[in-house]
């Protein structure tokens, strides 16, 4: 019998669902629908919904301001949707799978218990903008589907393969250890889809790949694979490392917050019972980046600005991506296999992957412009100048899918998760 998993994904501005249909003798899922809630830092979040060549697309929604608000609409539209007769019946949803930024030590997928709950609840500080929005869809899900399996996919999973001397902090080792204080990294459902999709665009096994991968959206970082796994990456013990973002500062002198404000240890209203979180990580996290330059979490407004401030925040942009490229490139001694563009912002600005090609043209990077502009719809397209050293690609990274097919590749330790639930 056909099986349905929803696959949630929470970003910091978005909710995306895609809905598959999959049966146990198959390999891949096949896409029913996709719904995606985005702009929840730039209100009216806006619906775009797709199900086969029937399209929505900047639908207002009024009422949807956080991440299980979209959750719950998109759960009712996909309810009342006469094309998808798939979903009549809340029992017909097998797994829903959860993207969860902080993983911690998770070295893998957990379906969701209470021990599991309980450890994203208390990672929830570490990931301000993510945890406790992924946790209260996770809370929705069991009150609305009770019968569905959750799974947490995380984040953080894939950076597992960081050595040592990247993932340390040079600090006390006696408190780091205590608290858990070193380099995590996110994106990682990105990456690793990046990882497989690049692999079969090259033809190369995927543990020969060695990328520069540059997921761009609300949240924005970087990430050295070197033989198919993560070496280095941007974001560190939380998101808030690294590259800027809509509302996130990325990295700064780590004493610019004792000079910003005097009561910048105290705890933010914003602190609530799933979360604690103190001004200055409101400040650095919610109330800075885009949104603090410009008034607009929009990049792809501030791409077209012709204000002064938006020209600052793009070339800071271009500025801050670049002290990536050039590092990741000499830690993979050279032998890069492309250079890679993903999330919203690195899938479809193409004024801000021309800025940083050029910057780093002096590595052998160079973009054919026509393709550059035009790119088309390929999940993998080769965006390089004929002759360039090396290539360039544009990746529609699919996080939702990534899920989805991890269900298919485990299938006994999630129904095990089922059988134990219906105990
Ligand atoms: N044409 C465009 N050019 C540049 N950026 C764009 C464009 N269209 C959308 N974006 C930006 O993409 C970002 C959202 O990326 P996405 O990866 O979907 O976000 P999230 O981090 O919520 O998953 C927003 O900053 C949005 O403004
Ligand atoms: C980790 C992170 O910043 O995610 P997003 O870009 O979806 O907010
Ligand atoms: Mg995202």
């Amino acid at each position: 019998m056909p099986e349905i998993i929803l696959s949630v994904n929470a970003g910091s501005s978005s909710v995306k669902i895609s809905v598959y249909e999959t049966n146990s003798s198959a390999t891949t899922p096949v896409q029913l629908a996709e719904a995606v809630v985005e702009g929840l830092t730039a209100p009216p979040a806006r619906l775009n919904y797709s199900r086969g060549d029937h399209r929505t697309k900047g639908q207002e929604l009024e009422h949807v301001s956080t991440q299980q608000e979209a959750f719950r609409h998109i759960l009712d539209h996909l309810a009342r949707d006469e094309g998808l007769p798939q979903l009549r019946k809340k029992e017909d949803i097998h797994f829903t799978c959860h993207r969860v930024v902080h993983g911690g030590d998770f070295p893998h997928s957990q379906v969701i218990d209470d021990d599991t709950y309980h450890r994203i609840a208390e990672l929830s500080d570490l990931a301000p903008l993510h945890n406790a929005p992924a946790l209260s869809i996770i809370e929705a899900t069991s009150k609305l589907l009770p019968t569905a399996i959750n799974i947490a996919f995380f984040d953080s999973s894939f950076h597992h393969t960081l050595p040592a001397h990247i993932s340390t902090y040079p600090i006390d080792q006696t408190v780091a250890r205590r608290n858990k204080l070193r380099k995590y990294g996110f994106h990682g459902i990105s990456y690793q889809f990046i990882t497989s999709a690049v692999a079969h665009h090259l033809k190369k096994p995927t543990d020969e790949l060695n990328i520069i991968a540059l997921h761009l959206g609300s949240g924005a970082s970087a990430c050295c694979i070197r033989k198919g796994a993560s070496y280095d990456t941007s974001m560190g013990l939380t998101p808030l490392a690294g590259l800027p973002g809509a509302t996130r500062s990325g990295s700064i002198d780590p004493s610019l917050m004792f000079h910003f404000t005097h009561s910048a240890g105290s705890l933010s209203h914003e602190s609530t019972a799933t979360m604690h979180i103190t001004q200055a990580e409101e400040i650095l996290n919610k109330r800075s980046g885009w949104k603090s330059l410009t008034g607009t979490t929009d990049f792809g407004k501030i791409s077209a600005g012709e204000r002064d401030e938006d020209r600052l925040a793009f070339d800071i942009f271009v500025d801050r991506i670049q002290n990536y490229v050039a590092p990741y490139f000499t830690k993979l001694d050279g032998k890069v296999d492309a250079l890679v563009f993903a999330g919203g912002i690195g899938e479809k600005g193409a004024k801000l992957r021309a800025a940083v090609v050029q910057g780093v043209k002096c590595l052998g990077f160079e973009l054919d412009e026509q393709k550059n502009e035009e790119p088309g719809e390929d999940v993998v397209v080769d965006i390089s100048k004929d002759g360039a050293r090396y290539k360039t690609l544009i990746c529609r990274t699919d996080e939702q899918l990534q899920m989805a097919r991890r269900v298919l590749e485990e299938p006994e330790r999630f129904e095990r998760g089922r059988r134990e639930k219906a105990k």
